[in-house]
């Protein structure tokens, strides 16, 4: 049997409008990334893909992206999961910082390792930052989250492994239920689900960008595998462009 699976980065917030580095800051969509939702949820439902269930983060970027984008789609109705685990990426100490100003400071090469190195992480923020989640009730063990284990930065590496768990545990048993799955995330957060899925080697996943507001949608075999290396963007074009402007910024 295949498996359908849709990702779907959340729209432009309010950080990527302002270059910004967001990480785990809890940022609204701006009006032209609410857009971009309800356009991704028509483009699922013109394609006739429906989803069952939809995995989100805890961050309202990606929850409201998928509420806009299922009530485009006539699914507003499904099953929510939310975890932290498919959060963004924690950019440490860079969170809130200007992307072009970063660049400018540190140079090509540190910039480019914080951004895209596979096991490199940016210093980690201290708690008493203005943009630190340290603290934040939805991060509690009670709610079912980290707690004081939560991250204070993270690499790509480390939300593959805080990922996986959640994969395993949650999205792999609605696939294997026959349910078409919605995974609305984050830049990063995605990237390292694509590594997974496609088997993308520790250095090649650099060149990886995810647009924002395009469905994703990978078609899986038996075992997971998908039958289309990279999946297949609903909007190949568009997306393409999308993710050259997403790997440029600061530039
Ligand atoms: O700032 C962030 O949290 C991410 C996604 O917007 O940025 P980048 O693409 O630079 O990893």
């Amino acid at each position: 049997m295949a498996h359908t699976l849709i990702l779907l980065r959340h729209g432009q917030s309010e950080w990527n409008a302002k270059n910004l580095f967001t990480g785990w800051v809890d940022v609204a969509l701006t009006e032209a990334g609410r857009a971009e939702a309800v356009r991704g949820g028509e483009q699922l439902k013109d394609a006739g893909l429906l989803p069952d269930v939809v995995h989100t983060s805890l961050q309202r970027r990606a929850i409201n992206t998928a509420a806009l984008a299922l009530d485009a789609a006539d699914r507003h109705w499904i099953p929510v999961k939310r975890s932290w685990r498919l959060n963004e990426r924690h950019y440490g100490a860079l969170q809130g910082k200007d992307k072009k100003q970063t660049l400018a400071e540190f140079g090509e090469e540190q910039f480019m390792t914080w951004r895209r190195s596979f096991d490199t992480p940016p210093p980690p923020l201290s708690d008493d930052s203005e943009f630190s989640q340290a603290g934040d009730p939805r991060y509690s063990v009670s709610n079912g989250g980290p707690g004081e284990a939560a991250p204070r930065t993270e690499c790509l590496k480390d939300v593959i492994e805080r990922f996986l768990p959640y994969w395993d545990a949650e999205i792999v048993p609605d696939l294997k239920a026959g349910k078409t799955v919605l995974v609305a995330a984050h830049g990063n957060s995605l990237r390292a689900l694509v590594k997974h899925l496609d088997q993308i080697s520790d250095d090649d996943i650099a060149g990886l960008n995810i647009p924002t507001g395009m469905p994703l949608v990978y078609r899986l075999d038996a075992d997971l595998r998908p039958t289309v290396a990279g999946g297949e963007y609903l909007d190949p074009e568009a997306a393409a462009a999308a993710a050259a402007a997403v790997a440029n910024q600061g530039r």
